[in-house]
């Protein structure tokens, strides 16, 4: 049976608006999160997107509802303006203020090699002592990730996090990312990017606060024998899977249903 990483019962989120107003956030939302899993979250502007996003990481106060995580997950969250989370000056100054027990506890030149190799795996090239100041802002998000890792998550809630980012900055984002998927981690990704839904394994749709779609991606991006979810929720599918609906659509028969440049390459050559 598959392990739970989060588990939300009938998530419900209200905000208190402008003359006390009460906003809908997120309606009695029910999911689980599986151990090592990959989610997609997206919706229109609005939708819910980042208060599921909090609510799963444990940051938005449920209104009603529950949320539990499974023994030992450590659940984290990077936001998407790359400045709000970080509170050091320098980078290593940063990861001791995310992992402080583990300083107190290990040898300066142990921790500072082992902060240099996991900086290293993460993609982020600059010395531990580096300015946080200086960093572009797809340095600062790979530092949040890194900051994630050094508290010790399991699990890490992207939100939007690369919606701030030059296209090179979203790829060494995403980049870690997936290696941090591929090692075990439980990966939430939110984005209004339909490329970026492309590295996930589920996608889940909010619309005015409820899920509207839960499922696999290949389905939601070709359908199942009807419409697919991505084209009639009103999402523009990404250039691969346009591409592939084009060539079938010419009678060209397709190997597979790609979702990636290199899928789409193999389903023509194996075709
Ligand atoms: N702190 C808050 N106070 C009041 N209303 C809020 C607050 N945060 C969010 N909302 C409202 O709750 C609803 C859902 O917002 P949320 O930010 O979760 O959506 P979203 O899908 O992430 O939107 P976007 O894509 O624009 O970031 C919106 O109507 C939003 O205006």
């Amino acid at each position: 049976m598959e392990k739970i990483a989060v588990t939300l019962r009938e998530a419900t989120v209200h905000y208190v608006g402008a003359s006390s107003a009460r906003i809908s956030a997120l309606e009695r939302v029910s999911l689980d999160l599986y151990r090592g899993s990959w989610t997609a979250l997206v919706g229109r502007n609005g939708g819910g997107k980042s208060t599921l996003s909090k609510a799963l990481a444990g940051i938005a106060p449920l209104s009603e509802g529950r949320r539990s995580v499974g023994e030992d997950v450590s659940v984290h969250m990077v936001l998407q303006q790359p400045e709000t989370q970080i509170l050091g000056e320098t980078v290593i100054e940063e990861l001791a203020l995310c992992a402080s027990r583990e300083l107190e506890t290990s040898a300066p030149d142990h921790v500072r090699s082992r902060w240099e190799e996991l900086l290293r795996g993460l993609g982020l090239t600059v010395p531990l002592d580096a300015l946080v100041k200086r960093l572009s802002g797809g340095q600062k998000q790979l530092l949040n990730v890194a900051g994630c890792l050094v508290a010790g998550a399991d699990c890490i809630v992207f939100d939007e996090a690369t919606s701030m980012l030059d296209p090179a900055s979203r790829q060494a984002v995403l980049n870690a990312a997936v290696s941090l998927h591929r090692s075990g981690r439980t990966i939430v990704w939110t984005t209004h990017r339909m490329e970026e839904v492309a590295a996930a394994e589920r996608v889940l749709v909010l619309e005015h606060g409820r899920i509207v779609y839960d499922g696999g991606v290949e389905t939601f991006f070709y359908g199942d024998g009807e419409a697919a979810p991505c084209k009639s929720l009103g999402f523009e599918p990404p250039f691969v899977v346009r591409t592939a609906k084009a060539l079938l659509a010419l009678g060209y028969p397709l190997a597979s249903r790609p979702l990636r440049p290199e899928a789409l390459a193999e389903a023509v050559t194996t075709a």
